[in-house]
């Protein structure tokens, strides 16, 4: 094939349905000043356009009424958030009301006869390029926005004795642009898919710890905040674990920073292998990692460290083959201080006081769990 359109792979497909609404959002704004705008304009322009049904006037205005009215509550929303509507809805409307509007006016002006067809042949092929411009779903959104408004015409059309041989026409042109317009639509869908595919990439590339593949701390830190507000919000506990590799300096200078390296990554696997799905490990240091356990108290987070600190303590039997070559099994442990939130807390309080119960794990002889006083207030 020549052309494979970007193909978004499951762990961002939630992150790219956020994107695309958020692009749908900005996009309904320009849409719905523009067709405001232009349907207003063409309302009132009659003269200019040598355009003589006035007598049609007020039955065009009626016609042109749903487009103004799905543009005004499209602004309204953008503006005073209110009524709460989605962007994709707003589209589909704001697309719908304009094919409804511009077939509308070929079903009035044939039916009274009038010989201003040119006119509305322009409109015809504005009005499907604007509609299918709109379909940012791409052919998703094609029988909504174009197979039911034209079926329902050529309905009509029968209905009101008119030959469908004088529109044919009509509406080739329209149906070109149509067609032109999905074609440009859908490659401006592809670029900004392909945009968000490599946002995504270089995001995941700062956020992920290349010896540990954990994330790193710049990534941790707007999910603490963000349980943090949590916590505020909704009255909900979260723990941290602040974790530290015990003598790691001594395996580096023994075995070297190979063996260190190896040990450091295969004790943050494990780690991470022991953890819930919802809880967050990152390496917050040198040999320093820190877990986010959203939902979780005090007692809860005590329990969780010294699990993590038995795996961490077994990580001896699973080095024996990795370090065969040097004839000796590592003995690697892991120190663990815990702290919870509490009322009218920061991050940095409560990684302070995970800090304090870490040090005091390390005074108290390391391979153990202290965890933070409570702080009274
Ligand atoms: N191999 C390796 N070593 C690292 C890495 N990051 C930090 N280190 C080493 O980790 C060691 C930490 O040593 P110290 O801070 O003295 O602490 P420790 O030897 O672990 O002793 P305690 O923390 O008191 O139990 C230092 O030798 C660092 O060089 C890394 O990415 N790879």
């Amino acid at each position: 094939m020549f052309y494979s359109p970007p193909v978004v792979p499951q762990k961002w497909q939630s992150a790219h349905e956020a994107h695309t609404q958020a692009v749908e959002q900005k996009f309904v704004v320009v849409a719905a000043w523009i067709l405001l705008i232009t349907v207003v304009v063409y309302q009132f322009s009659h003269d200019i356009r040598s355009f003589h049904s006035s007598n049609l006037l007020v039955t065009e205005f009626a016609i042109r009424m749903p487009v103004i009215l799905v543009a005004l509550t499209a602004l309204s929303t953008h503006y005073f958030g209110k009524p709460r509507c989605s962007g994709r809805l707003l589209l589909q409307l704001l697309a719908l009301s304009l094919m409804v509007m511009i077939l509308a006016l070929l079903l009035l002006h044939l039916k009274n006869g009038t010989n201003e067809f040119h006119q509305i042949s322009n409109g015809l092929v504005i009005s499907f390029f604007g509609a299918s411009m709109l379909s940012v779903r791409g052919l998703r959104d094609w029988p909504l926005l174009f197979l039911l408004p034209i079926a329902t015409f050529a309905s009509l059309a029968v209905f009101l004795d008119i030959a469908l041989e004088d529109v044919g026409p009509l509406v080739f042109d329209p149906l070109m642009m149509m067609v032109i317009g999905m074609i440009v639509m859908t490659a401006l869908r592809h670029i900004l898919t392909s945009e968000f595919l490599a946002r995504q990439q270089l995001r995941e590339v700062a956020s992920t710890d290349p010896l540990t593949g954990l994330l790193t701390r710049r990534a941790m830190e707007p999910l603490m905040d963000h349980e943090l507000q949590r916590a505020k919000r909704a009255d909900v506990p979260f723990s941290l674990v602040l974790g530290d590799l015990d003598l790691f300096k001594r395996v580096n200078d023994t075995w070297g920073h190979d063996t260190g390296d190896l040990v450091l990554r295969e004790t943050a696997r494990r780690l991470k292998v022991a953890l819930r799905h919802q809880d967050a490990l990152c390496r917050w240091g040198g040999e320093e990692l820190l877990v986010l356990l959203p939902d979780t108290p005090m007692e809860g987070a005590r329990e969780v460290a010294e699990k993590l600190r038995e795996v961490a303590e077994k990580l001896r039997e699973a080095m024996i083959p990795a370090i065969d070559a040097h004839g000796q099994p590592i003995t690697q442990t892991i120190s663990l201080g815990v702290a919870s939130f509490q009322t009218d807390d920061t991050v940095e309080a409560i990684v302070g006081r995970a800090d304090e119960a870490l040090y005091l794990a390390k005074r108290n002889g390391r391979n153990r769990v202290e965890v933070a006083c409570r702080v009274t207030g």
